[in-house]
C-alpha cells in the first residue's frame, strides 16, 4: 500500500456477520485472519482503526454445538455471552500474529445516551488508539434490553465513528454495496457507486431484507450512513470479501458504494440530538407546520401540532411525524407530552394560561432539531 495514497487518519471499520461466517453458521477464521492483516496493514501506515465487530451470537451458537433454546430475549443474552468471549478471543489471537494488542469496548444505547459515560467511552477509545492498540466494539447484548440497545451493529458503527471523531466509516458485507433493488431478489439489481443524498426513495431500495444471521439488512447501513455523513464523515458500503477491500476503500479506489459527507457537518449537539437518545414520543404536525420545519428553518410551535403520542418528559427527544407517521425531524422537546397535549392546535400566546407556565414559543426549537429530509 502507497501511503501517499491513504487519505484518512482514523477509520471505523464494521464487520457484519456475514463477512465473518462468510454465510455459514460459524466464524470463518481463514476470513478474519484476512481481514486482520488489511487492518494491521493500515495501522503500520499509521492509520488508525477501530473495529466494530458482530458475530457474538453467531460464535455463541458455534461454540455450543448449536443448542435449542427457546426464542426468548434470554436465549440470545446467552449466546452473546458465551459467543462474545469467543469472538473477542479469535480476534485477540488474530492481531497477535501481527503484533498488534487489542481492548474490548462493549455498549449500549444507554452509554452513549448519559453524557458522562458517553466521555468515559470516548476517553477509553482515545486511549487505546493514542497507545497503538485496536478498540474492538460490539453491542453489549448479554445485558442490553430492547429499551437500553442500539439494536444493530450498522447504528452502532455510526455511533463509534462519531464518538472517536473519525473520517471514515467502512461497512463491510456480504454484498458489492447498495444496489438499486436487493440482489438476492432481483438479479438484475444494479450497483450505486456515489451518494450524495439519503432521502426515501433511497430508503425504499433498501428493503427490509436479512442475511441469514444478520441484523437490519440495507435499511440499518442507511440509518448508520445518514447519521456519519451528517457528522461530516465519509462512509463506503462494500463487500467483505473483494480482495483488499480495506485497503482499496482507504485508497480511494472505486469500490462499493461511497457517501459524501455533509460540506458542513452538523454540530455537535445536533450530531448528538440524532445519535444519541431514543425518541420517547411523537408529535404529528399539520401540513403548515411541515413546510415551516423542514422549508423554513422555522421552530415548532404548539399550533401546528395535531396529535402526541408517547410518554416524554421536557428535554426528552422526539420525532415530528406527518399524519401518515412519516419522520421529518427529531429534536428535543421543551415540553412533555402532557403539557404539548394540552397546547396541541393552540396559539403559543395562549400556553401560560393553559399550563399556568410557559417555557417559550417553541415546543421544539430549531437550535434543538434535525431534518431528516436535509
Ligand atoms: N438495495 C439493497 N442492496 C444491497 N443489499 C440489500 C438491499 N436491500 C436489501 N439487501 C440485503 O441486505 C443484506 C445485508 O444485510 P445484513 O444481512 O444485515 O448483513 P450484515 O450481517 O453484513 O450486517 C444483503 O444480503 C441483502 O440481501
Ligand atoms: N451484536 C450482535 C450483532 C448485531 C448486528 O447488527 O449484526 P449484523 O447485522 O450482522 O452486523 C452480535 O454480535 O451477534
Amino acid at each position: 500500500m502507497n501511503l501517499s495514497e491513504i487519505g484518512y487518519r482514523r477509520v471505523v471499520v464494521k464487520l457484519g456477520t456475514s463477512v465473518l461466517t462468510s454465510g455459514s453458521l460459524k466464524l470463518d477464521r481463514a476470513h478474519m485472519v484476512e481481514l486482520a492483516r488489511q487492518m494491521a496493514c493500515l495501522m503500520k501506515a499509521g492509520v488508525e482503526v477501530v473495529l466494530c465487530t458482530s458475530g457474538a451470537i453467531a460464535a455463541g451458537k458455534e461454540h455450543l454445538s448449536y443448542p435449542k433454546l427457546p426464542d426468548t430475549i434470554a436465549s440470545k443474552q446467552l449466546l452473546a455471552a458465551v459467543g462474545q468471549s469467543q469472538l473477542i478471543l479469535a480476534w485477540s489471537q488474530l492481531f497477535s500474529i501481527y503484533d498488534l494488542h487489542v481492548g474490548q469496548l462493549l455498549l449500549t444505547r444507554a452509554d452513549l445516551h448519559d453524557r458522562e459515560r458517553y466521555l468515559n467511552a470516548r476517553d477509553s477509545l482515545n486511549a487505546l488508539l493514542n497507545n497503538g492498540i485496536i478498540p474492538i466494539i460490539n453491542e453489549n447484548d448479554a445485558v442490553a434490553t430492547a429499551e437500553i440497545k442500539v439494536g444493530d451493529n450498522d447504528n452502532l458503527s455510526a455511533r463509534a465513528a462519531l464518538l472517536c471523531d473519525a473520517d471514515l466509516l467502512i461497512l463491510l458485507t456480504d454484498q458489492k454495496g447498495l444496489f438499486d433493488a436487493d440482489p438476492r431478489k432481483n438479479p438484475d439489481a444494479k450497483l450505486i457507486t456515489e451518494v450524495e443524498k439519503i432521502d426515501d426513495s433511497l430508503r425504499m431500495l433498501a428493503g427490509g431484507a436479512v442475511s441469514g444471521l444478520g441484523t437490519g439488512g440495507m435499511a440499518t447501513k442507511l440509518e448508520a450512513a445518514d447519521i456519519a455523513r451528517r457528522a461530516g464523515i465519509e462512509v463506503v458500503i462494500a463487500s467483505g470479501h473483494h480482495k483488499d477491500v480495506i485497503q482499496n476503500v482507504v485508497c480511494k479506489k472505486p469500490v462499493g458504494t461511497h457517501f459524501t459527507a455533509l460540506e458542513h457537518p452538523l454540530e455537535s449537539r445536533k450530531q448528538w440530538i440524532l445519535a444519541g437518545p431514543k425518541a420517547r414520543g411523537q408529535v404529528a404536525l399539520d401540513s403548515g407546520a411541515i413546510t415551516a420545519v423542514t422549508e423554513k428553518g422555522r421552530s415548532l410551535l404548539s399550533k401546528g401540532i395535531t396529535k402526541v403520542t408517547g410518554k416524554f418528559l421536557r428535554g426528552d427527544t422526539i420525532e415530528l411525524i406527518d399524519t401518515n407517521g412519516k419522520v421529518y425531524a427529531k429534536g428535543m422537546s421543551r415540553y412533555s407530552s402532557v403539557d404539548v397535549d394540552k397546547i396541541a392546535g393552540k396559539h403559543s400566546d395562549n400556553i401560560e394560561e393553559v399550563l399556568g407556565y410557559d417555557y417559550g414559543d417553541a415546543v421544539v426549537h430549531r437550535n434543538d432539531m434535525v431534518v431528516l429530509s436535509a
